[in-house]
């Protein structure tokens, strides 16, 4: 199976080529050139299975043999799970009248990112060395991947590791989860801007193609289809437990980058049965706004209790264009010129209705946010942090239009990451786990630089192993 570009420009690649290339020459971003389908019968039997052999099934349908063989892909995934602190890896919570919880943070980072990441590092370390080649991975982060990217590739050996994050705009919890790590390939870069900045900066940096290829350049953000892929598993999983495929599941998600609710479209085209995906936004609303009137318009980003959210360009929003667009690379072309030099871009009619056939979207204030964690806590005894109460209040709005399909809101944190407004909310500090329990008194590590990419571009040069001349 070949991976094309969503801007239709660069050569259709494999798949151990897309892990490690992250975004397209032609900046767009890699998807597979068809979507598998899995049987309803293949679907019913993951009833019952552990997670990491379902990851398994899911996973060998979008990943060709010939770039990790079925066992290996066993062996990587009962690796990458054998660390998460549940046995069942993402487990369901039940807090309300068909309303759940899939809880996506009992990995070592306590956020969803560490479900893909862990899995990620392994099958990008293969690949590697497999190629006798180094690595410079750069990602950017409102505070979870960046953690997530660090725990999986620090010490390894082949890749240095680049985290940019906004400085002064992740939770104190987030930071020093970067900022604490010692391990000596992994650099926190503290960036003078917001997330769309950093990850703006990192598109330049993927744009750049002659330091791209000097570096050898590799992403982790959901840039890189394979974090995608590895997030399609909890969706089966969840819905498998609620009654699929012999009855529809709905979900909400939490979404900033678009990454999330995307793995949940594709296992929909993949056949899973998924009713309603909810969008579930922040104050910074951008695809609320979108879906309501088919303009996409950058206004500026506000903070709020779920920094992990505060985005407004949506990476992988991208790949639902394609998709809608009927994959038509020029099309896509066109909106991200626009987005580029006009901060917006208009969906055309048939492509704007076919997103509202999936997809609905709720913007969730910061009162409201606030109200759920009590509430939750109130009424299920369920302490919710910040981005996963956002969900469950658009979940709540999407039950009461359809009480009888089954509504999963994503987990997507663990509350203790965002103590303060867990706090404020529901009158209880959330406690870190053990693993993390010395956080506050480990040295902090990080470099503050200018918004700029050129002072990125040197401060990567000076600290890479792959830079010229070093290159394994
Ligand atoms: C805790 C948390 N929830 C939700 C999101 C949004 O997910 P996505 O960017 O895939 O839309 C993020 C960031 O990615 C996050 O870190
Ligand atoms: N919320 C994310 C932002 C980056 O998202 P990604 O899924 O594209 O890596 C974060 O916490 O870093």
């Amino acid at each position: 199976m070949l991976h094309v570009s969503t801007r239709g420009e660069a050569p259709a690649i494999g798949f151990t080529d897309a892990l490690l290339a992250g975004l397209a020459r032609d900046g767009g971003l890699y998807v597979p050139e068809a979507w598998p389908r899995l049987a309803a019968a293949d679907i019913a039997a993951f009833a019952g299975k552990p997670y990491a052999a379902v990851a398994e099934r899911v996973l060998s349908a979008l990943i060709p043999s010939s770039d990790i063989s079925a066992p290996l892909l066993g062996d990587m995934v009962r690796s990458a799970y054998a660390g998460f602190r549940h046995p069942a890896v993402c487990p369901l919570a039940q807090i309300g009248d068909n309303l759940f919880v899939l809880e996506l943070f009992h990995g070592p980072t306590l956020a969803f990112k560490d479900v893909a990441m862990q899995l990620l590092a392994r099958m990008m370390d293969y690949a590697l060395k497999g190629r006798g080649q180094r690595a410079t991975i750069v990602g950017a982060t409102s505070g979870d991947t960046g953690s997530a990217a660090i725990d999986a590739f620090g010490g390894l050996d082949q890749v240095d590791v680049f985290i940019l994050y906004p400085h002064g705009r992740v939770s104190e919890v987030q930071r020093r989860q970067m900022t604490s790590v010692d391990a000596p390939n992994v650099h926190a870069i503290a960036l003078e801007g917001t997330f769309d900045d950093c990850q703006a900066i990192v598109k330049g940096l993927f744009n750049h193609h002659a330091f791209r290829d000097q570096l050898a350049l590799s992403g982790v953000n959901s840039i890189n289809w394979g974090r995608i892929a590895a997030q399609t598993v909890y969706y089966f999983t969840a819905a498998v437990a609620l009654g699929a495929p012999l009855r529809p599941v709905s979900f909400s998600v939490p979404t900033g980058n678009f990454g999330d609710v995307l793995a949940g479209y594709i296992a929909k085209r993949m056949g899973l049965p998924i009713d309603r995906l909810a969008i579930a936004t922040n104050e910074n609303d951008i695809l609320v706004r979108t879906l309501a009137s088919g303009r996409y318009e950058v206004r500026g980003v506000k903070p709020t209790s779920s920094p992990s959210m505060d985005i407004e360009v949506s990476s992988n929003f991208e790949r639902l264009l394609f998709e809608v667009y009927g994959r038509d690379g020029q099309q896509v072309r066109r909106l991200m010129a626009a987005l580029q030099q006009g901060r917006a871009f208009d969906i055309d009619a048939a492509p704007l209705a076919a997103i509202r056939t999936d997809f609905s979207s709720h913007a969730v204030d910061e009162q409201q946010t606030e109200a759920e964690i009590g509430r939750a806590w109130r009424e299920a005894g369920y302490l919710l942090d910040p981005h996963t109460a956002v969900a469950v209040a658009a979940a709540r709005r999407e039950l009461a239009c359809n009480p009888a399909v089954p509504m999963v809101a994503l987990g997507t944190a663990h509350p203790a990451k965002f103590p303060d407004a867990v706090e404020r909310a529901a009158g209880l500090r959330p406690a870190l786990p053990p693993h993390l329990a010395n956080l506050f008194a480990r040295p902090e590590r990080f470099t503050v630089i200018a918004n700029e990419q050129s002072a990125i571009e040197s401060f990567i040069r000076s600290r890479a192993r792959a830079a010229a001349g070093i290159a394994a």
